[in-house]
């Protein structure tokens, strides 16, 4: 038990290093929310990560990184990508109560978990949304009005792009959770961004801690509205980059 409270002690330490100063009331979202993750995950599988230490470094802490990188944008609006078992974007629901969340995932029983763990923790800002990404940002209801686009583990670089940036409004911004070693994804995404009248700003590397890895943000701004005929048909993007179709054309 005492081990138990280290641990938390230390995710509330390191969301302070972080910049977000975490409230013991805070704190008890986050054990709520990892007691009905293990649950759930012995029915429906939502993750590999179990341990409470992973959990903490891996997802919670590797989501705060994110947050932190959004501190201070223009972030009323955001859309989550393939949230799986909510990373980033509950988390983003839990730090960011003034901002409205929409967590979108094409697995049914991940979005269940999603609502139940939304309304365990009583998060009014947060809402899921059952549907592919790509037949999703096709919808106008969808496009054209989110300031930030997260993904995390969702598909290659190119594809979260085209699935991803229709959503933006003008100047938005699309931040994909990547692993160490980005420098191919980024060079083979790069004429899907520039289809996609975006512009890539920024590639940032972090350490998660104890070791636990490296990771990557990549981002990309959007600067006008996205062509009509993208994303192109559901599957399409992810198996042909446009990099690769221009050359096959
Ligand atoms: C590897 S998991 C990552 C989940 C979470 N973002 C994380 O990092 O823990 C990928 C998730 O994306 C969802 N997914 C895959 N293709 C999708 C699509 N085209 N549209 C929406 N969700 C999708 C899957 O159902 C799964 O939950």
């Amino acid at each position: 038990m005492a081990d138990m409270d280290c641990t938390w002690d230390r995710l509330q330490q390191f969301a302070g290093s972080l910049g977000f100063d975490f409230s013991d009331k805070k704190i008890e979202l986050f054990k709520t929310y990892f007691n009905l993750l293990i649950e759930r995950n012995q029915s429906v599988n939502l993750t590999a990560i179990v341990t409470l230490d992973d959990v903490i470094r891996k997802h919670f802490i590797d989501s705060l990184f994110l947050a932190r990188a959004l501190k201070g944008r223009k972030m009323a609006r955001i859309l989550d990508l393939g949230s799986g078992a909510g990373f980033p974007g509950l988390v983003l629901g839990i730090v960011f109560t003034d901002s409205e969340i929409v967590l979108c995932d094409a697995l049914r029983k991940r979005v269940h978990f999603l609502k139940d763990i939304r309304d365990a923790l009583g998060l009014v800002n947060v809402q899921t949304i059952h549907a592919r990404a790509e037949e999703l940002a096709r919808l106008d209801t969808y496009r054209d009005s989110f300031d930030v686009v997260t993904a995390r583990a969702l598909a290659p670089l190119h594809a979260v792009v085209e699935w991803g940036m229709p959503f933006l409004k003008p100047y938005g911004t699309l931040i994909a959770m990547k692993g160490p070693g980005v420098v191919d994804e980024v060079s083979e995404a790069a004429i899907t961004v520039r289809m996609l009248k975006g512009t890539h700003t920024q590639t940032s590397e972090y350490e998660l801690p104890d070791g636990a890895g490296r990771r990557t943000l990549v981002e990309v701004e959007k600067l006008a509205p996205t062509p009509k005929n993208f994303p192109r048909k559901p599957g399409e993007a992810l198996r042909t980059p446009l990099a690769v179709a221009s050359k096959i054309r």
